[in-house]
């Protein structure tokens, strides 16, 4: 195994060649395919979760991660943290597709029972049983999880942070800073509970999450990732325990869900072109969406209430029910820091 390439065995199928092993600082297991476990030899004080191809097409961090699995594999890193890698959707990434049949990243906390089974309902089930029985090995110490993605469309911050909805409390300082050492552009604050895997581990097992979204989704080999050395680098941070310094960080953007746009019904219509970015800026009053509920015999209707508002993962392919799009305001990261978002 230790020589292996974690990405090309796992795309090569279901089969796990060798389930455990030892390295000199690390135990390693593999307890299900395209997930594996490091657990350092001398102890830890931090458990964290990457995960990445949640959706099947998004291959730029698994690139990085395989690099990652590899060099803790080979030694180059003293592990200071438990650590679970999970590669999410495998069949779609061996088929290049977001999904097969439904979004793996709407079926978490157990949404996935409200669907016939199929290959995504019964690998959210089997993801929620890895988490729940990695983080249940140290209750008392910290967790982490970031969920790597890349966007469908370009977008004017290159690289972002989504924030999942807090019930209670704020945001862990040390995450917050954390997420400003990587050289992200901007971080999205949500507003409500959903379907997505950096909620279910922030609901569920009062985990520091958040979604990362680094740049456009590529075929695998397409990839520049020296655009991502930031978050790389980070991720290496993070695993070996070195502290940073964010003294000379770039002040994050903030933004906060102000609506979600849902597509109801095959009536539903998005005034917002395929070739508009990611962040982009719309006036009050723009009609951004509209819908029909046949049930209740209503329009819906989607515009910008408050002056500008800003468009996140428009997307009008997604099945009846989903997430059509989020409608952003304009915050700021010390409201964020001080825990009033
Ligand atoms: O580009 C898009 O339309 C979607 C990119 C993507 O997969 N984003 C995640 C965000 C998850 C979150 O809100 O935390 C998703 O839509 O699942
Ligand atoms: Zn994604």
């Amino acid at each position: 195994m230790v020589n292996v390439d974690f990405l090309s065995e796992t795309l090569a199928g279901d089969e796990i060649k060798q389930a455990s092993g030892q390295t000199s600082s690390v135990f390693w297991s593999r307890p299900e395919a395209g997930v594996i476990l490091f657990e350092p030899v001398n102890g830890y004080q931090q458990q964290v979760i990457i995960s990445v191809a949640v959706h099947g097409n998004e291959t730029a961090p698994v690139e990085i991660v395989n690099r990652l699995i590899s060099a803790i594999l080979s030694n180059q890193y003293l592990l200071k943290v438990r650590l679970l890698v999970v590669f999410g959707n495998l069949d779609a990434m061996r088929q290049g597709k977001r999904y097969l049949n439904i979004d793996l990243n709407r079926l978490f906390s157990d949404h996935h029972l409200n669907y016939d089974s199929c290959y995504e309902t019964q690998r959210a089930a089997m993801l929620q049983k890895v988490v729940n029985d990695f983080y249940k090995v140290a209750p008392d110490k910290p967790r982490l999880h970031f969920d790597l993605h890349t966007a469908i469309r370009a977008s004017q911050h290159a690289t972002f942070g989504l924030l999942p909805f807090l019930h209670e409390g704020s945001y862990q300082p040390e995450m917050l800073t954390w997420l400003q050492s990587v050289g992200l552009e901007a971080l999205v604050v949500n507003h409500e509970s959903a379907a997505t895997f950096s909620y279910f581990t922030s609901k569920q097992f009062s985990a520091n999450s958040c979604t990362l979204e680094l740049g456009k989704a590529k075929p695998f080999g397409e990839n520049d990732l020296q655009q991502f050395t930031g978050i790389e680098q980070g991720i290496i941070n993070l695993i070996t325990g070195k502290v940073v310094d964010v003294s000379g960080a770039l002040p994050l953007s903030v933004y906060n869900v102000a609506d979600v746009i849902i597509k109801h019904s095959d009536q539903f219509t998005l005034n917002i072109r395929d070739d508009v970015a990611n962040f982009t800026e719309f006036p009050k009053g723009y009609l951004l969406a509209t819908d029909f509920m046949s049930d209740t015999e209503t329009e819906v209707i989607y515009q910008v209430e408050n002056e500008p508002g800003y468009i996140l993962f428009p997307n009008k392919n997604v099945k009846n029910g989903l997430r059509a799009g989020l409608l952003l305001a304009k915050s700021n990261f010390s409201l964020l820091e001080k825990g009033e978002l």
